[in-house]
């Protein structure tokens, strides 16, 4: 039976699998030991680790138009706009199948964490926050040897500044709303993993 011309059709807009996902945001300065637990965790649990840091260098590397602008930002250590991080993130939970996510090195300042709450509209199960002394940090960027660009340490100090103006505070927020997980990232990395994994055991 024919539906009439003038009957509004009702088009269901099935949002993405990932909108109804379970995400953990990672945070912590430059070394903290983002990247080495998120690797631990995948191991053990069934989240995708989706790095924004790599997923902006794999930008840069497909040429995108906006590469240049990214590699100027990142050898600045500063944060690359929120919508250009924020689609990389959506594009990765979508192409993954999964509805787990350990999201590393983000959100790195408000605007980060707003975008993706209005855009993903996701609010994280919980916040990693690995909280290591400036100076632990410093040795490891400086003995890293994965040949990055930001990885020097005039970029690094840039780095540490935009750390503690910009990221400390969203850390801040997710302890006002009982969301952040604290871990103690200046002991050596197993004994880092102990800790982390009982929150995901729970
Ligand atoms: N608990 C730890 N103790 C000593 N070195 C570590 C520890 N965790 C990571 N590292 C090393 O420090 C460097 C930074 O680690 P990484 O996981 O890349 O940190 P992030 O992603 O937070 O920058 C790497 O060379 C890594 O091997
Ligand atoms: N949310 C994010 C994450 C990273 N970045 C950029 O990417 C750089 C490297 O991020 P990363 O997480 O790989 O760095 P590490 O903390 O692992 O050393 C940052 O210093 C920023 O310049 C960003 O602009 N926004
Ligand atoms: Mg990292």
């Amino acid at each position: 039976m024919e539906t009439p011309v003038d009957t509004p059709i009702m088009v269901e807009h099935e949002s993405p699998r990932w909108k109804k996902s379970t995400v953990v945001f990672v945070l912590g300065g430059p070394g903290s030991g983002k990247g080495t637990q998120c690797a631990k965790v995948v191991q053990h649990f069934e989240y995708t680790h989706l790095s924004a840091g790599d997923l902006l260098r794999a930008e840069i590397k497909s040429g995108s138009e906006f590469g240049a602008m990214i590699q100027s930002v990142i050898v600045e250590g500063r944060i690359v706009p929120s919508e250009i991080t924020v689609k990389l993130l959506c594009k990765a939970m979508e192409e993954s199948g999964n509805d787990k996510f350990l999201i590393d090195g983000f959100p790195r300042n408000e605007e980060n964490r707003i975008v993706f709450e209005n855009v993903a509209k996701i609010e994280p199960a919980f916040v990693l926050f690995f909280d290591c002394p400036e100076e632990e940090l410093e040795k490891r960027i400086m003995n890293r040897n994965q040949g990055r660009e930001d990885d020097n340490i005039e970029t690094l100090k840039k780095r540490f500044k935009v750390f503690v103006e910009s990221t400390l505070p969203v850390v801040r927020y997710y302890e006002s709303i009982g969301k952040l997980r604290k871990i103690n990232a200046a002991k050596p990395s197993e004994e880092v993993f102990e800790a982390v994994k009982d929150l995901f055991s729970s």
